[in-house]
């Protein structure tokens, strides 16, 4: 199902958690939201699924008003599953007990129960755990059990609060690999929300950056990292160099900017204008030459990260250093020559 929140806010006393958030999910999209902690992720969460009740705006499943204007769908009426990163499992239940649950609450018959409930198992490849308790599961199989009792459910939509947050990285890397699985396999609508942005990145199909109850952008993405709208985007999504320049000349999408005295043809957003600008320049986008044309600094750090170095250039004294990432070996106090290959001018 679609899933749309429009100018949607919530406030704990003075405190708005939600301050007007609007996003737009499609039919069997695969959603993240992104942020830091306390940025407003939950609450967003709890109220599609009914968890809260909203102070403001409206939301709406499937095209259905659920809530907003005096209108609130308890969460049993919304028709989505939730997984949290507790799981949320009955602990005297044997495995196969908590997935048949949702079944036996729509009263199906027991031989209709045993059978889909076996089936949703061998989805998740847990048949063989069904008589255990989920004391006796590991992180990532009780994860499962979760995932086995939304499509139990038969939720279309499924809501995850940071699903792999209690998982040791491992077990979060072949985890990730399932839920693009069980996305693929079913098709439902996804809302995941996460504060590590590898994880986004893996997995989403579009992203929105929270901050502070407020989306800063929704994206794919490729663009979230290449096109980021502003600074707090562009600092919060991957590693990069903010740098001042001046922008000679920009139209359509492309800009001259002067920088370190040289001029760099840029990337930009189609109304970029003259004048002073920001540039974002992430580390693969930079060559660093031992001699050479460009714009000259010296190398102020170096730390090694496994098949490349991570290089800081300081240019002149009044921007910061820039970060460069090389195959080719510098060492500290060294004069290097940087040439600019891509980067993206700030629309904000
Ligand atoms: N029940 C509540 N009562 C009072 N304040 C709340 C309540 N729930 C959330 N808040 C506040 O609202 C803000 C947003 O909280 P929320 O849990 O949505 O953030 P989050 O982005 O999910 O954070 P985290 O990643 O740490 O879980 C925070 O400042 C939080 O302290």
């Amino acid at each position: 199902m679609t899933i749309s929140v429009s100018s949607v806010s919530k406030y704990f006393y003075s405190h708005a958690a939600l301050d007007g958030v609007s996003i737009n999910i499609e039919k069997g999209e695969f959603f993240v939201v992104l942020g830091p902690s306390g940025c407003g992720k939950s609450t967003l969460l709890r109220s599609i699924a009914g968890l809260e009740t909203i102070d403001g705006g409206e939301i709406h499943l499937a095209g259905h008003h659920v809530a907003g204007k005096g209108t609130h769908v308890p969460p049993e009426k919304r028709n989505v599953g939730v997984v949290f990163q507790s799981y949320a499992l009955w602990p005297h239940m044997s495995v196969s007990g908590n997935v048949a649950f949702p079944l036996e609450t729509a009263r199906l018959a027991k031989n209709d129960i045993a059978a889909q409930t076996r089936n949703c198992l061998e989805r998740v490849e847990l048949l063989p755990y069904a008589d255990r308790k989920p004391a006796d599961l590991s992180g990532g199989q009780r994860q499962r059990v979760a995932l086995a009792r939304c499509l139990a459910q038969g939720a279309q939509t499924v809501l995850m609060d940071e699903p792999l947050a209690n998982l040791d990285p491992h077990l979060r890397h072949a985890m990730e690999e399932e839920l693009s699985d069980f996305h693929r396999a079913t098709g439902a609508t996804t809302l995941f929300i996460t504060h590590d942005q590898r994880e986004a990145m893996a997995l989403a199909d579009r992203v929105a950056l929270m901050w502070d109850g407020k989306v800063l952008q929704v994206d794919h993405p490729h663009r979230l990292y290449s096109k980021p709208k502003n600074e707090r985007v562009a600092s919060f999504i991957g590693r990069g160099s903010l740098v001042d320049v001046v922008v000679k000349k920009a139209d359509r999408g492309l800009a001259l900017i002067a920088f370190s005295g040289v001029h760099v043809p840029v990337r930009c957003a189609e109304n970029a204008s003259e004048g002073d600008g920001q540039l974002l320049i992430r580390p693969e986008q930079i060559v660093v030459s031992p001699d050479g044309d460009g714009i000259s600094g010296r190398v102020a750090r170096v730390t090694y990260r496994g098949g490349f170095w991570e290089v800081h250039v300081q240019l002149n004294a009044s921007q910061p250093a820039v970060l460069v990432n090389t195959s080719r070996r510098v060492t500290e106090g060294d004069k290097v020559s940087l040439r600019i290959e891509d980067a993206w001018l700030l629309p904000e």
